[in-house]
């Protein structure tokens, strides 16, 4: 079974209009709200793709109940920690330029983060579990590098989809994958990346700290898997760009999905580009119709 955990989900509220005036009244076109947070939208897809898997995390108050509503209209499986407080709501902006505000999330009670932790115990050698997202402040920055050890100990294997020190702490632990975007990877680093090569160089470092893959997301400019012994590469499919939000979510979840399922690491990122890209190419989160009409269109080669 694969378990995918939103420490910190959202209602994603997207809001569209034609250009943003900043200190004035703007009036919008269109606005839309979606059960948010990166480990959902990787269940969704995993869901899509027929890969069993339950999502984990924290709810609470109206907005919580607003997402845990939405995840029982979607049929997914899920087993949210109840809190106290209110799950966040993310804005999504999409004017003359896609911005997006994220906020920091709901104070966590310590009662309420040990029911969470509790769930772990239950995992056995079988089990993947997914990372995503950031850590809400009111939980330690340490809380993925502690939950890691409780799947050690179970001999699971799991991925990682976080940034900055969060993600550097977990490395040593050799995730199965780590998923980092070009721009978090430079940040991880101090440096600006400006061509394949220089991404290639700064991938097979996360391959020396212990990762066991790297999928580097590029957006439009497609993505690249580095592992021990090789490097691939490939631009993204052509098509229409209509929301991008979840599509580094979309890309891990065709990946890890496939992955468990065939161990096969060329196949696994043909799968993430698709997904990456259905969900770009999609209002929502993909589904399956648009993936398999996008998996003959990638083209994957070592690099
Ligand atoms: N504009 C786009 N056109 C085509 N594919 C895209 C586009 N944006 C994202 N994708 C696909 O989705 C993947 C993940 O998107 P990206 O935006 O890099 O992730 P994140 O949301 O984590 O920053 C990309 O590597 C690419 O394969
Ligand atoms: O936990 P974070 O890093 O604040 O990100 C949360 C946001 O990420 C998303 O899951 C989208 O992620 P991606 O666009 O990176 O795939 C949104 O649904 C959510 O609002």
């Amino acid at each position: 079974m694969i378990y995918t955990v939103t420490l910190n989900p959202s209602i994603d509220y997207v809001i569209q209009l034609p250009k943003l005036n900043l200190g004035e009244v703007n009036r919008l076109e269109k606005s839309y709200k979606f059960p948010g947070g990166k480990g959902i939208n990787v269940s969704r897809i995993l869901r899509e793709l027929g890969y069993a898997n339950q999502a984990w995390g924290f709810l609470g108050g109206f907005t919580g109940k607003f997402v845990n509503a939405q995840l029982q209209q979607l049929h997914l499986n899920a087993n949210f920690t109840k809190i106290a407080d209110d799950t966040r709501i993310n804005v999504k902006l999409k004017a003359d330029q896609e911005t997006e505000l994220n906020a920091a999330g709901p104070e966590i009670t310590e009662t309420e983060k040990q029911t969470f932790i509790a769930q772990f115990d239950n995992l056995n050698k079988n089990d993947v579990v997914i990372f995503s997202g950031s850590v809400p402040s009111s939980l330690p920055e340490t809380f993925y590098f502690d939950l890691i050890q409780k799947v050690k100990a179970q001999h699971a294997e799991y991925a990682v989809d976080t940034a900055g020190e969060a993600l550097k702490r977990t490395l040593p632990t050799h995730p199965v994958v780590v998923k980092p975007n070009n721009h978090e990877l430079a940040d991880l680093f101090g440096v600006k990346l400006a061509n394949l090569d220089e991404i290639k160089h700064y991938g097979l470092k996360l391959i020396e700290m212990g990762a066991q893959n790297v999928m580097i997301s590029m957006a439009g400019d497609g993505g690249m898997l580095v592992t021990k012994d090789h490097c691939y590469r490939s631009a993204a499919p052509k098509g229409t760009v209509q929301n991008s939000v979840g599509a580094g979510d979309s890309m891990l979840a065709g990946f890890t999905g496939t992955f468990d399922a065939t161990h096969d690491p060329v196949e696994s990122f043909r799968y993430g580009l698709a997904c990456g890209s259905a969900t770009a190419f999609s209002a929502d989160i993909a589904t399956r119709a648009k993936i398999d009409e996008l998996l003959p269109q990638i083209n994957i080669e070592e690099f």
